[in-house]
């Protein structure tokens, strides 16, 4: 009997890693684009789920950004169904909110969701790659964003409203990987024509500005970033942990929002308070502060001269005694 090829065989072993944590007998979802990543990840998710006892389907959005895309979804249906998967076509309306590619991602992620609801599924598998990783933690260092940004994409996450779980099995494979692998299977993908847009930063992460690396540093760079997500996430996690453990203690309703004892603010570590001052002002207001917004609001503990009020995405914040207060209003998003 011929071997089994070496990608297909990586991909299959990646597959069947993420989907044995779930429950026989449940449903899979493969959110499939038809590109490379996503069609390898279909043929994997059609040839371990049986063995495992599930079900497995996949749902293709088209987003109508491009002519042709409809053809281009209903030919990754088409492909999914050759390999036994239940497949079903979304298309949708994507506005403009925030940007087109911003705009369909929401779309996206909103028919997924759905999908994931009606059928009961136990998980939706997306087809990131340790490409994909590396460079969402190049961009963020570009930016200059903090550790839960650089974390980047989580493995195995579900989402506190919907309890819709994502898993991303291919997150430590490599994209030429899942390219040799649609080969092998004698697949053919759909070429998306933004992915080759270098209009879009992370074109040109991907098409010069890895490669570069690569070839300056040494082969592994991307692996490399792909570690430092990993290890950023468990100290993101680790974090998140401390912060519920204490938010409870330290919080208290005020007059038009929320305080928080400046004493329990001033105890903390700085890596600790500002992420405190952030999550109170996120789940509260639901906006996002800056690094220079929030260290501006811990000066209210560390560095009090009686400054004023700080206007703030959506709130206020101000120092009332021994507390730091934080009200509706401000400056909006
Ligand atoms: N139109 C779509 N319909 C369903 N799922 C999608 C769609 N676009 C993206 N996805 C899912 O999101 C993942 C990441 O999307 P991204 O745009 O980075 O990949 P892509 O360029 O479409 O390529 P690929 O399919 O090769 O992953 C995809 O792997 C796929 O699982």
């Amino acid at each position: 009997m011929p071997s089994l090829n070496p990608a297909l065989a990586e991909v299959r072993r990646a597959v069947r890693a993420s989907l044995s944590a779930l429950p026989a007998g449940s449903t899979v979802i493969v959110a499939l684009s038809g590109g490379p990543d996503s069609l390898a990840l279909a043929a994997a998710t059609a040839f371990e789920a049986p063995k495992l006892g599930l079900r497995a389907a996949s749902v293709t959005v088209d987003h109508g950004l491009q002519p042709g895309s409809d053809e281009a979804a209903l030919a990754a249906a088409r492909t999914a169904a050759e390999l036994g998967l239940d497949p079903l076509v979304v298309s949708v309306e994507v506005g403009t909110a925030g940007g087109p590619e911003a705009a369909a991602r929401e779309a996206r992620y909103g028919v997924l969701r759905d999908a994931a609801r009606d059928a009961n599924a136990a998980a939706v598998l997306l087809g990131h790659t340790l490409d994909d990783q590396a460079e969402t933690v190049l961009l963020g260092l570009a930016r200059g964003a903090g550790a839960t940004s650089l974390a980047g994409m989580a493995p195995d996450r579900t989402d506190d409203d919907s309890g819709v779980r994502w898993l991303r099995p291919l997150l430590a494979v490599r994209r030429e990987t899942t390219v040799a692998a649609c080969a092998a299977a004698r697949l053919d993908p759909w070429l998306d024509p933004h992915n080759r847009d270098d209009r879009f930063r992370r074109v040109r992460v991907r098409e010069r500005v890895l490669p570069l690396l690569e070839s300056e540093l040494g082969p592994g760079v991307a692996e490399a970033l792909a570690r430092t997500a990993e290890q950023l996430r468990e100290d993101a996690q680790a974090f998140d942990d401390m912060i519920a453990e204490t938010i409870e203690d330290i919080v208290e309703p005020a007059e038009a929002g929320i305080a928080i004892s400046v004493a329990a603010l001033a105890a903390n570590p700085p890596a600790l308070r500002h992420r405190i001052i952030r999550h109170v002002v996120q789940s509260e207001f639901h906006e996002s502060l800056s690094r220079s917004q929030t260290l501006e609001v811990a000066r209210l503990v560390t560095d009090y001269s009686g400054q004023g009020p700080i206007d703030l995405p959506g709130c206020r914040a101000r120092r009332v005694g021994r507390l730091v207060e934080f009200s509706a209003g401000g400056s909006g998003a």
